[in-house]
């Protein structure tokens, strides 16, 4: 087991994946246009097509001097190199951890702790969530509701009838053959019992219900040899000698119809032993079916005697021809609130499938109480497996039935691990959630690993990403809509970023082309950079979750980040942004009555003033609303208020170093009522349809043949 929680895969959560494809293919179209630029504004100087500012050809061959051709090259130079920085998204990397750095915050007040960031991003595109049973849908509180001694059950008032005999060795088998202990600080005091809460359960059983005095058997019985309870094995059992006896006795407890598989006689309610038939042998299951029905985990205790060879006691404890002591069918509630959790996963398009190492028919009960399953879904359609089954199954045939299952009893850490494996090579984007070391290399293995704050094992916790403090399923559903937030989050953010580039871009390869001069100057660029990057993803990182977010299908693997929808509103406002800077840049000397100095502070004010606006528009992709809850989000306002602080003072203060001019107030007024049209024309765009399910949907191909479409980059 420790080999498959060891190796460690440096793969890259499906995020980061498509953040770096997006990030190269922006580089490199923003390499291709900075090196025409270059290379466009290089040929016009060099063949003396530029002018300087009195009108005067800048080069004029050999007699311009060495110093000036140097002057006029840096620059050029510094043009392309600016434009290589708008286009680079080198702000995404610092959105995304911000987003996650924010979201990873306010989730530990949600009861979820954040141990791997990428986690949050991942749990956003979770299409499959496995959970385990103990403990996460149910409370972990186990307490023994049933006795059956033999084929008879035992009500709570017969339990001091039990024959002495059998009484004895199962008092010997629960006191010796059990990883918890009793202490008993007075006489009168209720003791404390620990261990796992199986354990618990059935001590806590034995010594105030059947009134059985564990310590002291303990201490009269010499241990020979202890198989702890695996996993794999589902059992746990002792070798052990009474005093000066020349006999052994071996003790198993574990799930009851694998302790059942390994006896041949059993104990009757009298206390007389008798052999085990065929036909009891389909009785006792039936005893155990029905237990396991009402939901209530079932555990078996088994003994047998082996007489010692010339006082050479075996260290190997019996695996078959035991005696069955008797079965006890513990019960453990659901957690309240478990169903609706279920219920909003389900309708989030989110699959849950239970994954335990119980019985198939407590695992079954279970999954239906807390609406996992329907009633009339069982092993007959493929929905409820057991882990052998699942294990036996051949490839092909684990791939085509993997979607139908919902329950998986009786599963070893294997089975847990290859259910993980199948789902992600089926192309699910997979949660875990355990508890225990069995699940760890599941854990390791899951796009999202989730562990149990109280009742994990340290090695489950090791192993996870997230390790939910509180235990609950619900919590579960939280970090769901944190990653779904985040997700979001970064959609905006790109679609808010990829609009200046493309307009910067735009702009600065047109007017280079045309007039070989770039209407943005390096620092005004550089500006734009900061508000975009830095600020833009701060104000759009922290929005808190919606109540819609549960309402979309999760995105998968397959889902392009930059939806159909983001390249609408993208290009849409990329495209009002160029034209209206083109005819500024053409037109607005003559329009304004202004010289080229004035046009060019008027193109940089309308541009960043654009951007601020536009952020409004970023906050929601789909809905016309962008103001809806704004007011919530005081860092978004705050941000905004900044950004225009500092770009007055950048217009109006700072002249030399931002190549700006005074503008008056109709100059700003104009300014203003353009980048305000930005939120009409965002409004507008958004009743333009795009399918969204263009490929997986048949039945919309006749409105998408209307409907915008674009290529994708890959
Ligand atoms: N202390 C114990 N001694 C003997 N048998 C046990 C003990 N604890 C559990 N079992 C048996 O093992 C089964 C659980 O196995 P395991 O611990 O591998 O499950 P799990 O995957 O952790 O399950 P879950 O989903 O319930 O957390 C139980 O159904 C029970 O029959
Ligand atoms: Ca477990």
């Amino acid at each position: 087991m420790m080999s498959s929680i060891c190796h460690d895969l440096d793969e890259q959560t499906p995020l980061q994946a498509r953040l770096n494809k997006l990030t190269s293919s922006i580089g490199k179209v923003g390499l291709t246009v900075a090196v025409l630029v270059l290379a466009v504004l290089m040929i016009r100087y060099f063949t003396g097509n530029t002018r300087d500012d009195n009108g005067r050809k800048e080069y004029v061959g050999s007699q311009t001097k060495v110093s000036d051709v140097l002057d006029s090259v840096v620059g050029i130079i510094a043009a392309a190199v600016t434009i290589v920085v708008v286009a680079i998204p080198e702000g995404l990397p610092l959105a995304v951890t911000l987003t996650l750095a924010y979201s990873m915050k306010r989730m530990m007040k949600d009861n979820a702790m954040v141990r791997k960031l990428s986690a949050c991003e991942t749990m956003g595109s979770a299409t499959t969530i496995c959970t385990d049973k103990t403990g996460t849908l149910t409370l972990n509180q186990m307490k023994v509701t049933e006795f059956w001694l033999g084929k008879e059950t035992i009500g709570d008032n017969a339990l001091t009838e039990i024959e002495s005999e059998v009484y004895q060795l199962l008092q010997e088998g629960v006191a010796l053959n059990t990883t918890g202990t009793i202490n008993k600080l007075h006489a009168t005091s209720v003791p404390e019992i620990t261990g796992s809460p199986t354990e618990k359960a059935i001590l806590s059983w034995a010594q105030m219900d059947l009134g059985m005095n564990i310590n002291e058997t303990r201490e009269k019985l010499e241990i020979i040899h202890v198989e702890t309870f695996s996993s794999e094995k589902k059992r746990s059992g002792v070798l052990m000698r009474k005093n000066n006896e020349k006999v052994t006795h071996t003790h198993w407890k574990g799930a009851a119809e694998m302790i059942l598989a390994m006896c041949s006689n059993y104990y009757d309610r009298n206390g007389a032993l008798k052999s085990l038939n065929e036909e009891e042998k389909v009785q006792l299951g039936a005893i155990i079916h029905s237990m396991a029905s009402k939901s209530l985990r079932c555990i078996a205790f088994a003994h047998k005697t082996v007489a010692e060879d010339n006082g050479q006691a075996s260290e190997k404890l019996q695996e078959s021809g035991l005696t069955l002591l008797g079965l006890v069918g513990l019960k453990d509630p659901c957690r309240p609130g478990v169903r609706t959790a279920v219920e909003s996963c389900k309708s989030a398009g989110v699959n849950v499938k239970m994954i335990t190492g119980d019985n198939v028919h407590t695992a079954r009960a279970i999954a239906i109480e807390c609406g996992i399953l329907n009633p009339e879904q069982d092993m007959q359609n493929g929905a409820v497996v057991e882990g052998v089954q699942f294990r036996n199954y051949s490839p092909e045939e684990r791939m085509a039935k993997i979607d139908n299952i919902l329950v998986m009893a009786r599963s070893s850490p294997f089975d847990k691990l290859l259910m993980v494996q199948c789902l992600k090579e089926k192309g699910h984007v997979v949660a875990v959630t355990g508890d225990g070391t069995n699940d760890a290399p599941a854990l390791k293995e899951a796009d999202i690993g989730l562990s149990m704050g109280i009742q994990g094992t340290e090695v489950a916790k090791e192993s996870s990403d997230i390790v939910i403090l509180d235990d609950n399923f619900s919590s579960v559903v939280t970090v769901l809509r944190w990653g779904r937030c985040v997700y979001s989050s970064i959609q905006k953010f790109i679609q808010f970023q990829l609009t200046v580039n493309v307009a910067a871009l735009a702009i600065n390869f047109v007017a280079a082309i045309s007039s070989g001069k770039v209407p943005l100057t390096a620092v005004q660029l550089l500006w734009v950079n900061l508000i975009m990057d830095t600020l833009g993803a701060l104000a759009l990182a922290t929005e808190q979750p919606s109540s819609d977010l549960m309402e979309k299908t999760p995105v998968g693997r397959s889902e392009p980040l930059i939806t159909k929808i983001m390249w609408r509103n993208l290009l849409a406002q990329a495209l009002y942004q160029v034209a209206i800077l083109l005819t500024l840049q053409f037109k607005g000397k003559a329009m304004f009555g202004v010289d080229e100095k004035i046009k060019n502070t008027l193109i940089f004010n309308t541009f960043v003033l654009c951007q601020v606006f536009n952020e409004f528009n970023a906050r929601k992709l789909e809905k016309k609303n962008i103001f809806k809850g704004i007011h919530k989000n005081k860092l978004f306002l705050a941000i905004i208020g900044i950004t225009i602080i500092l770009q007055v003072i950048m217009v109006e203060l700072l002249k030399k170093f931002a190549s700006t001019e005074r503008l008056n107030w109709e100059q700003w007024g104009a300014c203003i009522g353009i980048a305000v049209l930005s939120w009409p024309i965002g409004c507008l765009v958004k009743c333009i349809p795009v399918s969204s399910k263009q490929l997986m949907d048949p039945k919309n191909t006749a409105t998408n043949q209307l409907s915008f479409s674009f290529t994708q980059p890959r």
